[in-house]
């Protein structure tokens, strides 16, 4: 098992945000977490990456604690956050360079090229972060989330703005990326996790309500439409 969460916890002062949360992810599997706002989410992928500390709980990637190894959690995770902090002043090229740089990697102008091929932003390479709509912000985030070829990644909403025609690109690109990396990612589009999941976690109110492959869940619900276990488990 790449991930392996036990009992995960988040109080934010009073408020449990994250309950008990406790599964398992392995590569070769993309892994959907759904819930509807609020649900817990993304504090959940927060504590997964050592950016936030749980209040009881723990959880290991590749074997690495995330609090008490956050360094080499660091290492062996790539994340996209949900509202990319981006360092907006930046050209594409020299933020990615600078990335790459931060993780040490060897020949990082050839990374940097493969990269930004790989995310489509070939066309874009050479503008300053800030002038770049939306879903092309959403692409170097993306860009430097996999630049050093990570064995994790954790996606949070990573086609949130997206137009159609990236979407299916940025969708094909995740699937090629989860073929041999544990990915995990949320969304609100179901859609999406028909298109590119294999299993999902359903989280409603900070508790899991559903862990299943797909396939799975819908036999154990008797129904052929995620969208209506979605409700059925979180309204
Ligand atoms: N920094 C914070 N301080 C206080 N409360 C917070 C903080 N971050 C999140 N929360 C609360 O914790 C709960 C879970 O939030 P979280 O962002 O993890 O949910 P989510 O499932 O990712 O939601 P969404 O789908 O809207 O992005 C919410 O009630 C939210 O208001």
């Amino acid at each position: 098992m790449s991930i392996k969460v036990q009992y995960l916890s988040k109080y934010y002062d009073k408020q449990k945000a994250v309950d008990e949360v406790s599964f398992e992810a392995k590569p070769g599997k993309i892994l959907g977490f759904l819930g509807p706002n609020g649900a817990g989410k993304s504090t959940t992928m927060r504590m997964l990456t050592g950016y936030l500390k749980p209040t009881s709980g723990s959880a290991q990637l590749c074997g690495f604690d995330s609090q008490t190894q956050s360094i080499d959690v660091r290492r062996i995770i790539g994340y996209l956050p949900e509202n990319t902090p981006l360092y907006t002043d930046m050209y594409v090229k020299e933020f990615l360079l600078f990335v790459a740089n931060t993780y040490k990697l060897q020949q990082p102008e050839q990374k940097v090229k493969e990269t930004i091929e790989a995310v489509g932003l070939t066309a874009e390479q050479h503008k300053k972060i800030n002038m770049l709509s939306k879903g092309y912000k959403q692409r170097v985030g993306l860009a430097q989330a996999i630049i050093h070829n990570p064995a994790i990644l954790i996606l949070d909403e990573p086609t949130s703005g997206l137009d159609p025609n990236q979407l299916t690109d940025i969708r094909e690109l995740i699937k090629k990326l989860g073929k041999d990396k544990t990915v995990i990612l949320s969304t609100h589009i179901m859609q999406e996790v028909e298109a590119v999941c294999d299993e999902v976690i359903i989280l409603n109110k900070g508790k899991i309500v559903a862990n299943a492959e797909i396939t799975e869940l819908k036999r154990q619900h008797q129904s052929s439409s995620l969208e209506d276990i979605f409700r059925k488990l979180t309204s």
